[in-house]
């Protein structure tokens, strides 16, 4: 199983920054990744220019050529929802499309990278119960879990993984991003190894650039499965 998902406990935990340095760690082990955001929303503005952050991120930061048209099946301007963002655009978000990329791209690439959007719990339609957490169920691959170490992390790490547990989906690790060495995060830290011992942890420090990570190995445990120990040709 080479294919996962980034997920995380909030927006803006850190998903895409930690996809895109798991995108760049496994195309140095001469693998042939491809990140997928399903469903992105908030459109930037910046000189004159309009951009999702997410999509450029994977197309500024990729060590191998990306299609924009592999990378995300829909993206909608308001900074909301999907579900309430694609309402505003009179579009429709649809599950099948998303687990058919899904399966198109496996077929094409060593690894998919699924990032989500917002945490677990977030509706892709406006008149249905759908979820990303149901597609990530229906996607049958495991999640990366990302979270922060500040006050909150305790009770939102938990809650997601209680989450996932209820569907049966395969955690492969959690990633507590944005650390600054405080004493509080610390001690947050330990306290969720505790709750949850056999989990696998990356802390990643917060205020750097995606490129100063290039030569750590922080990946090595959480990718430490058959998809390491087979070296692409
Ligand atoms: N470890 C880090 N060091 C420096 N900046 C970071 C780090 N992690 C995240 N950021 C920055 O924090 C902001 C939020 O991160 P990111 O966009 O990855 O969150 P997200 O979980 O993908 O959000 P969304 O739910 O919108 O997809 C971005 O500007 C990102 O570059
Ligand atoms: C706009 C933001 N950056 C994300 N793209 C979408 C976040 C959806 C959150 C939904 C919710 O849990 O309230
Ligand atoms: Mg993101």
């Amino acid at each position: 199983m080479n294919h996962f998902w980034v997920v995380g406990t909030d927006t803006d935990v850190g998903k895409t920054f930690i996809a895109t340095l798991l995108m760049r760690y496994l195309q140095k082990k001469g693998f042939k990744v491809v990140p997928y955001k399903p469903v992105q929303t908030g459109v930037m503005k910046k000189n004159n220019k309009t951009y999702y952050h997410d999509t450029s991120s994977y197309l500024n930061y990729s060590l191998q050529p990306l299609s924009p048209n592999s990378i995300n099946s829909y993206s909608f301007p308001a900074p909301a929802s999907p579900h309430y963002a694609a309402e505003l655009e009179g579009e429709w978000i649809s599950g099948a499309k998303i687990l058919n990329k899904i399966e198109q791209l496996q077929d094409e690439y060593d690894v998919v990278i699924c990032e989500g959007a917002g945490g677990l719990y977030v509706p892709l339609q406006s008149h249905t119960s759908l979820t990303l957490l149901d597609i990530i169920q229906r996607s049958k691959l495991p999640v990366v879990l990302v979270t922060h170490p500040k006050l909150g992390t305790i009770n939102h790490t938990l809650l997601s993984i209680g989450a996932l547990n209820a569907r049966g989906i395969e955690l492969l690790g959690i990633v507590i991003n944005q650390y600054e060495h405080s004493e509080i995060e610390k001690n947050n830290i330990q306290t969720l190894q505790r709750f949850i011992p056999h989990q696998q942890f990356v802390v990643v420090e917060g205020n750097r650039t995606i490129e100063s990570f290039d030569e750590e190995t922080i990946f090595e445990r959480l990718m430490n499965r058959e998809l390491l120990r087979t070296t692409r040709s």
